[in-house]
């Protein structure tokens, strides 16, 4: 085919936008949001309005008042309703109506090959989707959700471009059931985990301790009472006695200014959109983003090659790395931040429940790097109300904190629950981590997020 008739694809080249965004990204890389994708698998065959150019039967009895000779006796009728069955279709492009989405194009040098995939379909959707109870959590969402998915499906595309087709031309692609995340993304509950009971302890002491960290000055803003670094306890006070709370750690010198500078020059070139939060699911399962009043900032992720593949970027994961001891694969992408005057995030948690039973596990840890300086009287504090820490911006410094309990890694530990202050002037800028207890980029590169 043409171009311009190519499906969307998903090859991980960094076209696919914004990771919480762009679920369904169109062929130039440009968003279809998810309510415009689910309206349009809702155009039904009986919404004649929208398909009165298409050359289709709009309704049951045509075939039987063609046979009768209504094409001839009653043409304005019939031309409207009945184009196909009158045979008063341009040549070369008629459209196969069905109740599972898109009427389907059939047009073109292999117009007889798409004909025959689309009936091949048809007793597919009739005699498996539609009927098996084995497919009930699909029957009602699978449906071809453009014209041209049973063209496509005759080019090979559900092979070569399995990953977008198989969720959006699922009955050319007689493949239904991967509407199904659980099945689409399947959860290998025995891959290894970043972290075991403990572990996490167990890593901010050594960040603590051992001297190769040094150089990144870490400090303890908040320690569990029993932290065996050999550090002064930071509550001393007898009535802080029986609260605990978990390690929050400060790396007072963690980034170059190069790479602050970097990472805010890179989140340009990736554009920084107004910030949505995750919430609910689409039709094939994937988060839905959407906007929020909790936040009010915007975002850039570093997903697309030039951000991601970037040398100052793949440093700076690297000694991430390094420090926490997990491998790269399990950590999202950079979430650079960016808060312009009156910008803010209210008391939250970074952990996202639902991800407990994903892939990619939950978000064990969170590190947050500011990429400039807060200037006198500014905002933008990150705040902590539990441990009642109140951390000021400092280009290049970072936290490292977990969302999870050290004794149960994926247990939501909510005292780590935070806030951004209101930015009173200038900008901020801020770039987040988020560490998985298993592989983030693999399901996510299968379009599993
Ligand atoms: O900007 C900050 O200080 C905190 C940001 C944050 O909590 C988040 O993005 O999840
Ligand atoms: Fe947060």
């Amino acid at each position: 085919g043409s171009v311009s008739d190519d499906p969307p694809r998903s090859t991980g080249d960094g076209n696919e936008g914004d990771l919480k965004t762009c679920l369904n990204p169109n062929d130039d890389g440009t968003c279809l949001n998810p309510e415009e994708a689910s309206s349009q698998a809702n155009l039904s065959s009986n919404d004649g309005s929208s398909m009165t150019n298409m050359c289709l039967d709009d309704r049951d009895d045509c075939e039987e008042k063609a046979a009768r000779g209504e094409c001839k006796t009653k043409p304005v009728y019939m031309l409207a309703h009945c184009k196909l069955s009158c045979n008063a279709c341009p040549a070369n492009l008629k459209f196969f109506d069905n109740e599972y989405g898109e009427p389907q194009e059939i047009s073109g040098d292999n117009a007889a090959d798409i004909e025959k995939l689309v009936q091949e379909a048809d007793v597919y959707m009739t005699t498996k989707i539609r009927t098996k109870t084995m497919y009930h959590s699909v029957k009602d969402k699978c449906f071809n959700r453009d014209k041209l998915c049973s063209k496509w499906a005759t080019e090979g595309e559900c092979q070569k471009n399995h990953l977008w087709m198989q969720v959006n031309c699922a009955p050319a692609c007689q493949t239904c059931e991967k509407l199904d995340h659980r099945i689409r993304c399947p959860v290998n509950e025995r891959a290894p985990k970043a972290f075991e009971a403990g572990d996490i302890d167990e890593m901010f002491e050594n960040i603590m301790t051992h001297p190769h960290y040094k150089q990144y000055k870490p400090v303890a803003l908040s320690q569990p009472a029993e932290a065996q670094t050999g550090l002064v306890p930071i509550f001393k006070d007898p009535s802080e006695e029986g609260k605990n709370f978990p390690w929050v750690v400060a790396l007072e010198n963690f980034l170059t200014e190069e790479e602050c500078d970097r990472l805010i020059y890179l989140g340009g070139i990736v554009g920084y959109k107004q910030s949505y939060e995750a919430e609910g699911v689409n039709f094939d399962g994937t988060y839905k983003a959407k906007a929020s009043d909790s936040r009010n900032s915007f975002n850039a992720w570093c997903w697309e090659k030039q951000c991601y593949e970037d040398k100052i970027t793949q440093q700076i994961l690297a000694k991430i790395g390094n420090v926490t001891n997990v491998p790269e694969k399990n950590s999202e992408f950079f979430q650079i931040l960016r808060y312009e005057e009156g910008g803010l995030y209210k008391l939250h948690s970074d952990y996202i429940p639902t991800d407990l039973h994903r892939a990619q596990g939950v978000r064990a840890l969170t590190m947050l790097i500011y990429l400039n300086d807060a200037e006198y009287n500014s905002g933008g504090e990150t705040y902590f109300p539990v441990m009642d820490l109140t951390i000021r911006p400092k280009k290049g410094a970072a936290i490292l904190f977990p969302n999870v309990h050290s004794s149960n890694p994926d247990s939501q530990d909510r005292r780590t629950a935070h806030a951004a202050f209101t930015v009173k002037n200038g900008v901020k800028y801020a770039a987040n981590l988020w560490i998985h207890q298993r592989d983030f980029k693999t399901p996510f590169f299968d379009r599993c997020n």
